[in-house]
């Protein structure tokens, strides 16, 4: 479990995390997101033990983060913004130390190593020097130092950034395949991680705790979710009819080919659109149901604040 209470981080009078509480059960992939300057790093950086809090208190597994660093630090693996240091190191140089200072020797050290490289894909970079990869290789780097020891808890500041789709793709699947008993916090702005990877999403704006929620609860409140498309040549008659129904908001012309219906709060649109088009013998090419947009409720949330 991971705890934080109160946790409070100002430079001079300027406040950019303010009285955050929240806690991570293992099982549990969290999405820490917000706009640019939301205060998620300067979070991630008190989580790991990188910053002092002005105020508040973080608890790892039970080990408070200030009071007892070690026992907590040896629980975390983090996965820093930007790029690994040691630039003149070998990539294969880089990790070998890494695996010493996480305290692994013999043969448990050499398995490790070749497991984090082949789950990383690194094997065509490991006799290049860090400062030679580019930026992709290098978060891929940061990331094998950050599971090395194979840690109960897993601190990813934008674990995907300047990774093409492909590489996104694997990182995703390997937080996914590592989740299991583990806690893992990934700090992002990119919305589609959290529909991709995330159990739980926490939004915060100006260091303030905007909203908690499941990936599914939030895209809930887009204003779409649930609305139908329809893909149909139409007429202000169509319109009509569609609007008439008890469970439609509103209708929207998207094109002359298609019309966006949305729902009144809680009712399902579907069936009624379904029984109206057969009743009516309507030449509906296509019909989709919409999931709702993630960025419209990131936009409303943070926007508000
Ligand atoms: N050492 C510092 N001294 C002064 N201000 C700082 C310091 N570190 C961060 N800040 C400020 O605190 C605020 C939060 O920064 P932080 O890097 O945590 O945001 P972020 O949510 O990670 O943003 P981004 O998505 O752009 O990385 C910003 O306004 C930043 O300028």
């Amino acid at each position: 479990m991971i705890e934080i209470h109160q946790l409070t981080r100002r430079f001079g009078d300027f406040c950019a995390v303010d009285r955050l509480s929240f806690s991570v059960a293992p099982g549990e992939i969290l999405g820490f997101l917000g706009p640019n300057g939301a205060g998620k790093s300067t979070t991630m950086k008190m989580l790991t033990g990188f910053l002092t809090p002005t105020e508040g208190s973080v608890k790892i597994c039970g080990f408070d983060i200030e009071k007892q660093p070690l026992e907590a630090k040896r629980l975390i693996g983090y996965l820093p913004e930007g790029a690994p240091s040691y630039n003149d190191m070998t990539v294969l140089q880089f990790l070998d130390f890494m695996a010493d200072m996480r305290g692994l020797a013999g043969e448990q050290k050499s398995q490790r190593l070749k497991d984090v490289i082949a789950q990383v894909q690194l094997d065509e970079v490991l006799h290049k020097t860090v400062d030679t990869l580019s930026k992709g290789f290098k978060r891929r780097v940061g990331l094998a130092q950050a599971i090395m020891h194979d840690p109960k808890v897993l601190i990813l500041d934008e674990p995907t950034d300047g990774l093409d789709p492909n590489q996104k793709q694997q990182v995703r699947e390997l937080i996914l395949n590592m989740a299991k008993d583990k806690i893992i916090i990934i700090s992002t702005h990119i919305l589609e991680e959290v529909t991709a990877v995330c159990t739980r999403a926490i939004i915060i704006a100006h260091g303030k705790l905007l909203s908690d929620d499941s990936p599914q609860d939030l895209l809930a409140r887009s204003p779409r979710h649930g609305a139908v498309r329809l893909q149909m040549a139409h007429t202000p008659e169509h319109v009509a009819a569609l609007k008439s129904l008890s469970s439609v908001r509103d209708v929207e012309h998207l094109s002359a080919e298609q019309l966006l219906v949305l729902p009144r709060y809680g009712a399902t649109l579907y069936a009624d659109i379904s029984e109206l088009i057969k009743k009516e013998k309507w030449p509906v090419g296509e019909m989709f149901a919409e999931q709702g947009r993630l960025d419209d409720v990131f936009r409303e949330i943070t926007l508000r604040a």
